[in-house]
């Protein structure tokens, strides 16, 4: 009957896709399950790129696709449209990680400020440690063998996990298997049980559910046990004036506490929960979608490779720079071309309507509305991009093309990856427009560069890429799937480790 009665309200102000009656809707909440992205898309343009409603098991969810609606979504005050309560609702976070999680929100600013400010001075660690991490990871799958196959988003998980992790917390725990699997595989926890809670379990249930699964699986505690050592070596070296503090996430959690107090224990290992949350499975999830296009289209690894080779010392990765890094716009072309067309899932931005607001062009969103952005059915558009839903790893590059001896120009701005607009919404926008991007598009590059100088890839079938997976509105790059990976014999680097 809920369903129901919010089936008319929405019929009342938008146009729904699907049927109408209690029965007939519910079943297409269901169905749009197996088939989100295309429901969408073809419901976007069905109705021209107006607003419309969308159901999604007992869900109803307004879709934004046109420039002006993306914009105003986007723009809209979190007291309206709420990130937080979307989140908060979709994941029931305060009854499986804790209230703490989503309550104490210090490490964005630190992400905006001072990741952000510190790229120049953790591009030689992170370096170091995708060439370790490929040497103890990847080099060793292959072996002795000419072409070995390698299952590619667990082994890209554990890569990235520890580099992002260097840059987290230091060489001596990103390398530590505890911290890894705890790290990685809390995202997985929190995604699978969130929905589980929302949509199985009663409402007056899931605080005790929350707490039974919060004290199984322990990820706070396990994190703090873990961080004690190196919070309490910090704590040490911030009293002293002639030792070197280590320049990572961890110490700028700790500095960015209030002058003459101390973030506790506790909520410093939530803080860094939660940074792996937001980083860790965006960056493996792209960087994977990435190989799968790269092993499936050959042609674009020589493309890749000449473009490195020029810009960065194949030999010796200890002089590479990240200006260098930047100046390979082929490299991040392919990267956002991957993004444009695997991103995250169908609907990004989710936001529910705390209070009321309004479209300029006068369309109502009461309180209890979730409201999103049909993201890919934007990012397919052909209005927006040239045979959009072709991959066209160079699509943004030719675009930059003439503006790369005067790289500060607008146009060159507009079509590197970490640009954003109402047509490219890999990294959100408007207020909660990604803080970490320059960082993952930084990482991916590095780790693209790495890749396209010490290895040859394929798929096992030539030229077929592993299709992508879909859960409902969200997806995720073939789980299981394998490509194979051979070591260039010619290049010295990569035989030496
Ligand atoms: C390829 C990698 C990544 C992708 C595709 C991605 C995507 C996004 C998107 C779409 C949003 C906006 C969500 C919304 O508006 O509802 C977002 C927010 C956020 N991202 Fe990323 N992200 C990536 C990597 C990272 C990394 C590496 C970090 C941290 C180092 C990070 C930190 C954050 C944070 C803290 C927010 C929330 C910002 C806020 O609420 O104001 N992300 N990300």
């Amino acid at each position: 009957l809920k369903l129901n009665n919010r089936a008319r309200r929405a019929k009342r102000y938008l146009p729904a896709n699907g049927f109408r009656g209690i029965w007939l809707n519910y079943s297409d909440s269901v169905w749009n399950c197996f088939r989100a992205k295309s429901a969408i898309r073809d419901a976007c343009f069905g109705f021209s790129g107006s607003l419309f409603t969308f159901s999604l098991l007992g869900q109803w969810v307004v879709l934004a696709m046109e420039k002006d609606h993306v914009r105003e979504l986007c723009n809209a005050p979190e007291d309206v449209l709420s990130m937080e309560a979307a989140a908060e609702e979709l994941l029931q976070l305060r009854h499986t990680v804790g209230p703490l999680f989503s309550d104490e929100l210090y490490h964005i600013p630190v992400i905006r400020t001072k990741l952000n400010l510190n790229l120049e001075e953790i591009f030689p660690p992170l370096v170091d440690e995708i060439h370790a991490a490929f040497s103890d990871i990847i080099n060793t799958q292959i072996g002795e063998a000419d072409w070995a196959s390698i299952k590619v988003l667990p082994t890209f998980s554990r890569i990235i996990c520890r580099a992002t992790n260097r840059i987290l917390v230091g060489s001596h725990l990103c390398r530590n298997e505890e911290y890894c699997k705890l790290a990685s595989g809390f995202t997985n926890d929190v995604l699978s049980i969130g929905p589980v809670l929302k949509f199985l379990v009663p409402k007056s249930l899931r605080p005790l559910v929350g707490m039974a699964y919060r004290s199984l699986f322990s990820h706070q505690k396990r994190m703090e046990k873990l961080l004690i050592p190196l919070i309490k070596d910090r704590r040490r070296l911030r009293h002293d004036p002639v030792s070197d503090i280590p320049n990572d996430m961890l110490s700028w959690l700790m500095e960015a506490s209030p002058l003459h107090e101390e973030y506790s224990t506790e909520s410093l290992s939530m803080r860094m929960l939660n940074v792996n949350f937001v980083a860790l499975h965006t960056t493996t999830k792209t960087f994977t979608h990435a190989i799968y296009c790269l092993a499936s289209q050959p042609q674009y690894i020589s493309i890749l490779r000449e473009e490195v080779e020029q810009q960065l010392d194949s030999g010796n990765t200890t002089t590479w720079t990240r200006e260098a890094l930047g100046r390979c716009v082929k490299l991040d072309s392919f990267l956002k071309e991957t993004l444009r067309l695997h991103g995250l899932g169908a609907i990004w931005m989710p936001r529910l309507a705390v209070s009321d607001f309004s479209f300029s062009d006068g369309t109502h969103i009461p309180p209890g509305y979730f409201v999103a952005t049909a993201a890919t059915a934007v990012h397919e558009n052909d209005a927006l991009y040239e045979n959009a839903r072709d991959f066209n790893g160079l699509r943004f590059s030719s675009m930059r093309k003439g503006t790369l001896d005067r790289p500060e120009t607008e146009k060159d701005w507009q079509y590197r990856m970490t640009s954003n607009s109402e047509s490219y919404l890999a990294f959100g926008g408007g207020r909660h427009l990604c803080p970490g991007r320059f960082f993952a598009s930084m990482e991916m590059k590095c780790l693209m560069a790495y890749l396209v100088l010490h290895y040859d890839l394929k798929t096992l079938k030539d030229g077929v890429r592993p299709p992508d997976e879909w859960f409902g509105p969200t997806s995720s790059p073939a789980r299981n799937a394998r490509v194979l990976f051979h070591r260039r014999q010619d290049f010295p680097s990569a035989s030496m480790d």
